[in-house]
């Protein structure tokens, strides 16, 4: 499997203070991947080191097959970067920004005619191109820095809070621009971001990132199991002749946890790998199951654990 992005115990410290601390991280070429974590887990820090805009202190990084501190040029080559903010000049048009940044990019004037409307058009603003940036939304900028990016044809694009201080309507249509233009482009995309909820569902796969480590990584069923344990099902049983359940009868039962009994039944926890052993000990012990359901790896705890009050 072809990796855009791997990294080998990468490490910065500011002095004393480790910003990232041995990351391993592995992108797939052509995937969505989300960076996600609290503000200051050191997912900026990550993508300047990345960039090679600021060297580690220890470990490597390779990036589409490039080492970013000895081969910085060639990396910035093929990789588009979107920081959290992006500037734009407010009394210019949309089309006058791009033709200026392509200017920037060293994209000849024939090739920028032909580029500006494709990419305006890839992120849905080519109706808005003569309109003055000064007067578009933030979601709107956020596509036009999306559409800016793309001028180089990146073979990947890093995204820094691509959904920050934009309206639901506006991270709808980022997201939905995100996960299109991968699919169109071939593109592998890096999404960092604090917001674990609205960014993880358009990832194929993410890592979490807390306190400078990377605490999982995967997909999201993959992360789920890996911090929350196995998942939980839960199973229905009552005694077969129909008496009325007693929670002593049970106590000593292999597997269950939280046993309750609700009417004319038992509920109870289980894990998930231990389905033929809490069967044959209740048949054994003459109780019937009638339903057993479980629920898929719920990010809330996970929010819970390492997103509480971001
Ligand atoms: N140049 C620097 N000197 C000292 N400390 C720094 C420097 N840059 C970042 N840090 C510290 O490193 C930690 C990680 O910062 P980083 O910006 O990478 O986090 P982050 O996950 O991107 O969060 P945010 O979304 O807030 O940028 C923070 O505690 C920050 O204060």
């Amino acid at each position: 499997m072809e990796l855009a992005v791997h990294t080998v115990e990468l490490t910065k410290k500011y002095g004393s203070f480790t910003a990232v601390d041995r990351l391993n991280l592995s992108i797939r070429k052509g995937e969505v991947f989300g960076l996600l974590g609290p503000n200051g887990a050191g997912k900026t820090t990550t993508i300047l080191m990345l960039l090679g805009l600021t060297e580690p202190t220890s470990g490597k990084a390779e990036v589409l097959g490039h080492d970013p501190v000895k081969e910085p040029i060639a990396v910035k080559r093929m990789v588009g970067y979107l920081p959290e903010n992006v500037d734009f000049y407010e009394d210019l048009t949309a089309s006058e920004n791009l033709f200026y940044m392509a200017g920037l990019n060293g994209i000849s004037s024939k090739e920028r005619d032909k580029k500006v409307p494709q990419v305006l058009d890839m992120v849905g603003l080519l109706g808005s191109k003569d309109s003055l940036v000064g007067t578009f939304s933030k979601g709107m900028r956020q596509r036009l820095g999306i559409a800016a990016v793309l001028l180089k044809d990146p073979k990947l694009v890093i995204l820094d809070e691509p959904t920050n201080g934009i309206d639901p309507e506006g991270i709808e249509k980022i997201l939905s621009l995100i996960r299109s233009l991968a699919k169109e482009l071939d593109v592998t995309f890096l999404l960092c971001s604090h917001m674990l909820y609205q960014v993880q569902r358009v990832c194929d796969r993410v890592g979490i990132m807390y306190r400078s480590s990377l605490v999982a990584s995967g997909t999201v069923e993959e992360v789920g199991r890996a911090i929350l344990g196995e998942r939980k099902r839960i199973i229905k049983f009552k005694p077969e002749d129909n008496t009325m359940p007693k929670l002593e009868d049970i106590k000593d039962l292999e597997g269950l946890s939280e046993v309750k009994v609700l009417g004319d039944h038992f509920v109870a926890h289980f894990d998930e790998g231990k389905l033929p052993l809490v069967m044959r000990g209740l048949l054994d012990r003459g109780f019937v199951p009638f339903e057993v359901s479980g629920k898929d790896y719920s990010l809330e705890e996970i929010y819970l654990r390492y997103f509480q009050g971001v």
